[in-house]
């Protein structure tokens, strides 16, 4: 049988469940697919993909295309819509199977849909690689997801296991071979811009299961996390391994037993704990996405509540531009501007402000995060914003935060704001309104 391996957020030839059921295949082609649209602005302003991520993915194909050769296999890079792409590879190289992770997202589900419309004599597959559990091993039918994380974090733990430990696969030493083919359409991708800092995340895999390394053995940030994770701008004051994370290039199975080793050969204490505890709410918020599909994108919620909200075109530019009348929240929108990273105590904050001091769609904000998050991950980040917005997985309804207040307890020097330029010249005020500075990005 010829397969087509359609590659997404599973960019990785260890622990990867579909990649190994597309293995079992005659020929086998690999395909990565650059969509145009993610580089044209959508319905909130935002790009789908910014320049961080879209660098960092583009080192993690490379990395992935490197992985690759040895086995004998590339990467077939292609620019367009999968709809139409996936169709015209399928009938030049006569496949008959297309492989890929089940994955969360409205679009995405309406792609495969879409294509197994278009091609009924094909057999389409899809693996759960993305998450710790699968779905047929929850404590619970989907249906069934609990409202909020502490009950769902309660049934996992009351099975006792962290992950399904059975479910990881070796890494992968063989595939069969690729069709032969001309060279892909990777030239007509857009170019990648250079970073305005040194870049301290390097995408692939390789690079994601280093970083897993050192943060655990090497540098033992694991073992004071739970105190640490708060921080606003210390390297190993958390993992960061969100991005690789985000993009598959590493696993989070790999990840919760790695942690499971290090627990029986060094240290297991609350911070240890903690960094599984943070593992289960991105498990959460994937199952969440999975349950809620649309909902996820709704102003409403999974809750259905509609709260109100404008679009102040002056206070979404200001945000956005670190323009704000607060230094911190500015100071954190320049680092995401600047790296595409910050920190999950930064994302609280600036979140908070978007939605009860500048009164604004959190979705507009969301967006913006899509567009700029090198990490960016449809489920957490949306599961994320709707919590903050009171719309979502929070009992506890809308929160506020208290900016003064978390600027002394988390940037008591103001070393912080002072790094990332938080004090904006001319902040823009939350009632200076002019129709000249209505918002085009
Ligand atoms: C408004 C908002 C938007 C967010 N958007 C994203 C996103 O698009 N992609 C993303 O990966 N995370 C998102 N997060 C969650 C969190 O901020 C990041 O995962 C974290 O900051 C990444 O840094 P780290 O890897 O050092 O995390 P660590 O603190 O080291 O945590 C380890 C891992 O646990 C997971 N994790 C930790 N906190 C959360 C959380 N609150 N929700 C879900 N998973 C979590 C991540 O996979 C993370 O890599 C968002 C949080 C907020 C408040």
């Amino acid at each position: 049988m010829n397969t087509l391996y359609w590659f997404t957020r599973d960019l990785r030839l260890h622990d990867n469940a579909a990649l190994l059921a597309a293995s079992r295949s005659d020929m086998l082609l690999c395909v990565f697919v650059v969509d145009p649209r993610w580089f044209s602005p959508g319905q909130f302003q935002s790009r789908a993909m910014g320049e961080h991520r879209w660098r960092f993915l583009w080192q993690s194909l490379m990395a992935l295309e490197r992985g690759l050769r040895p086995l004998g296999q590339r990467l077939r890079i292609a620019y367009g819509k999968p709809e139409t792409v996936i169709p015209e590879l399928v009938h030049a190289h006569g496949i008959a199977r297309v492989v890929r992770s089940r994955q969360p997202g409205t679009q995405e589900a309406i792609q495969w849909q879409s294509l197994k419309e278009q091609l009924p004599d094909t057999l389409f597959q899809q693996f759960e690689t993305l998450s710790l559990f699968t779905e047929g091993s929850l404590p619970m039918a989907l249906p069934e997801l609990p409202d909020t994380f502490s009950q769902f974090r309660k049934q996992v733990e009351k099975t006792g296991e962290r992950c399904t430990e059975r479910l990881r696969i070796r890494t992968l030493t063989a595939l069969p071979p690729p069709p032969g083919f001309a060279d892909d359409n990777r030239g007509e991708c857009p170019p990648i811009a250079k970073p305005q800092h040194p870049l301290q995340f390097i995408g692939g895999e390789e690079a994601g299961l280093e970083q897993l390394r050192q943060f655990l053995f090497v540098r033992h940030g694991i073992d004071n996390y739970k105190e640490t994770r708060n921080a606003l701008d210390t390297w190993d004051a958390s993992s960061k391994f969100s991005p690789w994370l985000a993009n598959g290039s590493l696993s989070v199975r790999e990840v919760a037993e790695t942690i499971a080793e290090y627990e029986r050969s060094d240290t297991k204490n609350e911070s240890t704990y903690w960094l599984w505890f943070e593992l289960l709410w991105r498990e959460y918020f994937h199952w969440y996405a999975l349950k809620h599909r649309a909902s996820l994108f709704r102003r409403d919620g999974v809750q259905r509540k509609r709260r109100p909200a404008t679009f102040y075109g002056h206070r979404f530019m200001a945000w956005c531009q670190g323009n704000t009348e607060y230094p911190l929240v500015n100071a954190a929108m320049n680092q995401l501007r600047e790296t595409g990273y910050m920190s999950n105590r930064a994302r609280q904050l600036v979140a908070s402000c978007f939605v009860n001091e500048l009164e604004l769609d959190w979705r507009y904000g969301a967006a913006w995060f899509e567009q700029q998050l090198i990490d960016y991950d449809v489920a957490s980040n949306y599961g994320n914003w709707q919590y903050l917005a009171g719309v979502g997985a929070d009992p506890r309804g809308l929160r506020q935060f208290n900016l003064e207040k978390q600027a002394k307890q988390y940037d008591p020097l103001g070393t912080f704001v002072d790094r990332w330029g938080g004090h904006a010249d001319q902040p823009v005020g939350l009632h200076t309104v002019d129709a000249a500075d209505w918002p085009i990005l």
